[in-house]
């Protein structure tokens, strides 16, 4: 059976200015099998923050339903962890204070936080950061300290949105290849949501892309590319170029340069 099961999920929103409804989400079905990595791609504006913040509880469907482990989803829950752009991290909590946070949403006495908390940290590679608050850390660390947080709460689900789009390219690529280290050797399962076609290919198993809005599913191809995936090999893979000229050619995206949406 499938981990998560989205099926004919529709969203409208009711603009609070001028009333107006615009359907973001016209009728997505898809399912996700447990352990899967699944990137969520599609045109601007077509509803797939809205796809995640359904799954995350944050908002109710308009029409259809999204089951998780064959339990309907009614609202937030710990066994989803949710990974955001701008790093959802406590400004007056120390890094280790952060993830033993999670430590503790998951219900682990108050005397094992600490020890399991410097742990994740370890496994991030932001040990000798422990005691600094968020602001004394670059964005891309902040985001490690962010994906630790989540995942100390071993959740049924992680769902990323488009959680290294404020950081440098360069950064990004070292952090796309950690966050996949790290996800290897928990594969929980993951929703990730991104414009970026070729973070879309390098992280998932799979790639679901969404048509514009009001969207359904226009595609969803498997991504064969051996793990585990180092950018170097990986962007020469001939399966990686195919796939990455289909899914521009599908988004109307021209330029390799234009790879960002
Ligand atoms: N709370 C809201 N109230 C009204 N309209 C909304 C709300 N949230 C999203 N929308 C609209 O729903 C559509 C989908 O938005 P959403 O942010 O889910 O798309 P997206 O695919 O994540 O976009 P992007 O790639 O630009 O981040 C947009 O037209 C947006 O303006």
């Amino acid at each position: 059976m499938s981990l998560l099961q989205i099926e004919h999920v529709q969203q409208t929103y009711v603009d609070q200015y001028n009333g107006e409804r615009v359907t973001a989400i016209d009728d997505v079905n898809f399912t996700i099998p447990e352990g899967q990595f699944v990137s969520l791609i599609g045109p601007s504006g077509c509803g797939k923050t809205t796809m995640l913040n359904i799954v995350a509880g944050f908002v109710k469907a308009t029409g259809g339903r999204v089951l998780l482990a064959g339990e309907q989803i009614t609202g937030p829950g710990v066994d989803r962890g949710v990974v955001f752009q701008d790093f959802a991290l406590f400004p007056w909590m120390t890094v280790e204070k952060n993830v033993a946070f999670g430590l503790k949403m998951r219900g682990m006495p108050k005397s094992q936080r600490l020890e399991e908390a410097r742990r994740m940290i370890g496994l991030v590679g932001l040990e000798g950061f422990e005691r600094k608050y968020p602001h004394e850390l670059s964005g891309g660390m902040r985001q490690r300290a962010g994906v630790a947080r989540v995942l100390a709460t071993e959740p049924t689900m992680m769902l990323m949105d488009e959680p290294f789009a404020s950081i440098d390219a360069q950064t990004r690529r070292t952090l796309q290849q950690e966050v996949l280290r790290i996800w290897e050797t928990q594969r929980p399962t993951v929703l990730f949501v991104t414009h970026d076609v070729e973070e879309a290919i390098f992280m998932a198993d799979r790639v679901v892309v969404l048509s514009g809005r009001p969207s359904t599913v226009a595609a969803d191809l498997d991504v064969t590319l051996p793990r585990p995936r180092v950018w170097k090999e990986t962007a020469r893979d001939p399966e990686f170029l195919r796939m990455r000229g289909r899914l521009m050619t599908m988004l109307g995206v021209e330029d390799e340069e234009e790879a960002e949406l």
